[in-house]
């Protein structure tokens, strides 16, 4: 069965910011919405992914993800994290009851396909969590069918999750558990290979594209 993704994005300005300083200070909103193409173009390339449906704190600041074959609605109150994510959810389970629902972060610059593919295939419909390379983390929460996304997102969320019911997954999946939080995550994530639009953000020697 496919699956619909929510993807949650705070305004560039004031998202990511513990990667401060990983480029010039007059740059830093380019980079988190690069970073969020660069997740958004891999995940729309993947066979088992339906719809892509970005929450958003402003869309209207959002225009370039406008083609990459995503939908984009503003999120009702600011409520946080966990409450964007419930609202896309819900509008997503409105639209498909029995369908499978989940929520994958914006920020996976080095995202390959193969990764988020495998992923589903391990989940098998099944309520999984993918913990980020730290382990404490998550970057990808899937619902089981016609069942609340329920997320807890936040410190300390793939424990939450998998105490919530969630099944983590075994699969090495690099490219989909290299979130960019710090510095330091953009430099891991390089060395996977990064998308494209990431990659022209940094010296070239520090930045093989994917
Ligand atoms: N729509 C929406 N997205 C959010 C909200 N809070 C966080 N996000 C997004 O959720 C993702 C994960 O959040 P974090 O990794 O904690 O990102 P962040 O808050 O931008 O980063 P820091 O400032 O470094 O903590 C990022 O893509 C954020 O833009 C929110 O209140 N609303
Ligand atoms: C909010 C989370 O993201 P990050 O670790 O990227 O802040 C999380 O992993 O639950």
């Amino acid at each position: 069965m496919d699956v619909d993704l929510v993807v949650p994005l705070k305004h560039p300005r004031e998202g990511k910011s513990r990667l401060r300083g990983a480029v010039a200070a007059d740059r830093h909103a380019e980079l988190v919405l690069a970073l969020a193409q660069d997740t958004l173009t891999a995940v729309t390339s993947v066979a088992g992914v339906r719809r892509v449906l970005v929450v958003a704190a402003e869309p209207g600041a959002l225009p370039m993800l406008a083609g990459l074959g995503v939908e984009l609605v503003e999120e009702p109150v600011a409520g946080g994290l966990n409450e964007a994510l419930r609202y896309g959810a819900e509008l997503l389970r409105a639209d498909s009851p029995r369908g499978l629902v989940g929520a994958l972060q914006a920020d996976l610059p080095a995202l390959r396909a193969g990764d988020l593919a495998r992923a589903l295939s391990e989940a098998d419909g099944r309520r999984a969590v993918v913990a980020d390379r730290q382990g404490t983390g998550t970057t990808l929460l899937l619902a089981a069918p016609g069942a609340p996304l329920d997320p807890h997102f936040g410190a300390g969320s793939a424990r939450l999750h998998v105490e919530s019911g969630a099944v983590p997954l075994s699969g090495e999946l690099p490219s989909l558990r290299s979130d960019v939080d710090t510095p330091d995550d953009l430099r891991h994530a390089a060395t996977l290979g990064l998308g494209k639009r990431t990659a022209a953000l940094l010296p070239a020697e520090s930045a093989p594209v994917r």
